[in-house]
């Protein structure tokens, strides 16, 4: 049974995916109503009210999934989340069309001053010469950001018949001719423009992009428009541009600290503004709660997200592909753990053969995962690894290989440890399993599962019978037994499955046998 906390208003129709899933209860409350029991939920759905804060993180220590119902994810400590190992995800599209359609009645309604007509009918007045507006078609529109909702912005003025110029640095020319526009730097869309939209994500980058200077760049009786993200136009900045009278409107969707308050933004007639609609329409609702519900539903039976914020993005058929090779790594990364306990400064991976031609980054997290999880106490799983990988000072990286030495796929690693340097090679065969088949510089062939036991001594006859003698005499069954060696007489290995885990007294009494190197208990 799964419990998921829904604590923003999320469209109910959208939410049946989990409504009606028998394993899942749904909650619908605020977090402040459910703080005694935070603990409890496996996964947190909202929009951008809820503050997904590192101390709400903290508390929600079931916690696995983070469903954004919207794009922006501003409002969830995306860091926080990824330390913890909280995977988020948003849904990307589903709001588009609405905030596309929004920033266009915006639009509209700034430069044909719609509201203060409303006002001013309302209020009895009927005063025609005083609003009297401007028509867009013809008007050079400045798009700055053209990703989903920019580019819907761009189609829409180009039916108004506008001149569209579009500034996003990260804009390819092939995407730019795919949809008919021209790139342009941000310096000639500020100066040829009579309305600017902003459509970018607030980041270091875009906050005050539309500042004093850049503002200044623009044309006298600018109008702009901000359906994106408050904080992209620098508020004080349009205070000043107001009543200077360079700019000649404003129409806000987005504040930088919402709601607004008695900001004196609104205390101009020539600024309009809305509560953060942009998604607020039926439809918009209806396809992000579905797409969150989804996901989560799937997230939750195991099976692949496609719209992670923290997670490489990786579809069914490719998570199908892979799925061997992630548990194959998971396990050689547990294995190695165990085996080099001491600090570790570099893991380097070498993909070979079938395997190589896959999407790796995903293999590898699912390897560091397993590598880090019998060393550190909190969460570790494919979100966080990396990151912990890195605050604990151990580099990773991967290799290609074609020659996969006989095995059709291998994954091979080193670990480069303070005393020493660890090799163990894995492969995985269909409809038979996992196999490891080199470890420590041995040629061998162990299924890494269960409860294993290492032990390396000198290749001398009537090895195999003393440790089956200690094993035997302590009521510990050997399941199955690999040996491996060097050299006749040499260095030589045996890997046991056992069919419970071991006492360390009896690891110590094996330790103790004449000609055994060392001894390793190993839980896969
Ligand atoms: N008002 C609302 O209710 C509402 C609804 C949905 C989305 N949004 C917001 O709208 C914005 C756009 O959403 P989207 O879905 O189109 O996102 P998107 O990721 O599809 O597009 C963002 C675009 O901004 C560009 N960009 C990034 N940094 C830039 C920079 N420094 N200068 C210029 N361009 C830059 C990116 O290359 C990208 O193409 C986001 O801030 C989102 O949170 C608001
Ligand atoms: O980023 C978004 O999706 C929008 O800002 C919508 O936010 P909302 O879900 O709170 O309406």
């Amino acid at each position: 049974m799964f419990r998921i906390l829904v604590s923003d208003a999320i469209s109910e129709e959208g939410l049946a995916p989990l409504l009606n899933a028998e394993h899942i209860e749904v909650v619908q409350k605020k977090v402040s109503d459910v703080e005694e029991y935070l603990d409890q939920f496996d996964a947190l759905l909202v929009r951008s009210a809820t503050k997904v804060t590192e101390e709400l993180l903290a508390k929600m220590k079931s916690l696995k999934i983070v469903g954004r119902a919207g794009v922006g994810v501003d409002n969830i400590d995306v860091d926080a989340a990824t330390k913890y190992g909280v995977v988020v995800i948003n849904a990307p599209d589903g709001n588009t069309i609405s905030t596309a359609e929004h920033t266009f009645a915006m639009m509209a309604a700034l430069v044909r001053h719609i509201p203060q007509a409303h006002v001013s009918v309302k209020s009895r007045e009927w005063n025609r010469s005083a609003f009297v507006g401007s028509e867009l078609y013809g008007k050079h529109l400045g798009v700055i950001g053209f990703g989903r909702i920019g580019s819907e912005v761009a189609k829409r003025a180009r039916a108004f018949g506008m001149k569209v110029h579009v500034y996003d640095p990260f804009l390819t020319k092939a995407r730019a001719e795919k949809i008919g526009v021209e790139p342009c730097t941000l310096d000639e869309v500020l100066s040829v423009s009579d309305i600017i939209t902003v459509h970018t994500p607030l980041t270091k980058e875009t906050k005050g992009l539309l500042g004093p200077k850049n503002l200044a760049k623009t044309k006298k009786g600018v109008y702009l428009i901000n359906c994106a993200r408050g904080g992209i136009m620098d508020e004080q900045a349009l205070v000043a541009f107001l009543e200077n009278g360079h700019v000649a409107g404003v129409a806000l969707d987005v504040f930088e600290q919402e709601p607004p308050g008695d900001h004196p933004l609104l205390a101009f007639d020539n600024v309009i503004v809305t509560p953060h609609l942009g998604a607020s329409t039926v439809e918009a609702q209806l396809h992000v709660a579905t797409q969150v519900a989804e996901e989560v539903l799937k997230f939750l039976e195991g099976k692949p997200v496609t719209s992670s914020i923290n997670l490489p993005t990786l579809s069914k058929e490719v998570y199908e592909k892979i799925q061997s090779f992630y548990n194959l790594a998971k396990k050689m990364g547990t294995v190695a753990s165990q085996y080099m306990v001491e600090p570790v400064q570099e893991i380097a991976i070498t993909y070979s053969g079938t395997v190589a031609d896959l999407e790796t980054t995903f293999i590898t997290r699912s390897l560091l995962a397993g590598f880090l999880k019998p060393r550190v106490a909190s969460t570790v799983n494919e979100v966080n690894a990396a990151m912990i990988a890195k605050e604990r000072g151990i580099v990773f990286g991967e290799k290609f290989s074609t020659n996969s030495e006989g095995y059709a796929n291998s994954i091979a690693l080193t670990i480069y440890g303070e005393k020493q340097t660890f090799t163990i090679k894995g492969t995985h065969i269909p409809n038979y399993g996992d196999r490891i088949v080199h470890f420590n510089g041995f040629a061998i062939d162990f299924a890494p599962e269960g409860h294993l036991l290492y032990i390396q001594h000198h290749d001398k006859p009537g090895m195999i019978g003393q440790v089956g003698k200690i094993l035997g005499d302590h009521q510990v069954n050997i399941a199955t037994m690999q040996v491996g060696r060097q050299a006749v007489g040499g260095k030589a290995i045996m890997m046991l499955s056992l069919d419970k885990p071991l006492a360390d007294s009896i690891v110590e009494k094996l330790s103790e046998v004449t000609d055994i190197e060392s001894v390793k208990k190993i839980e896969v």
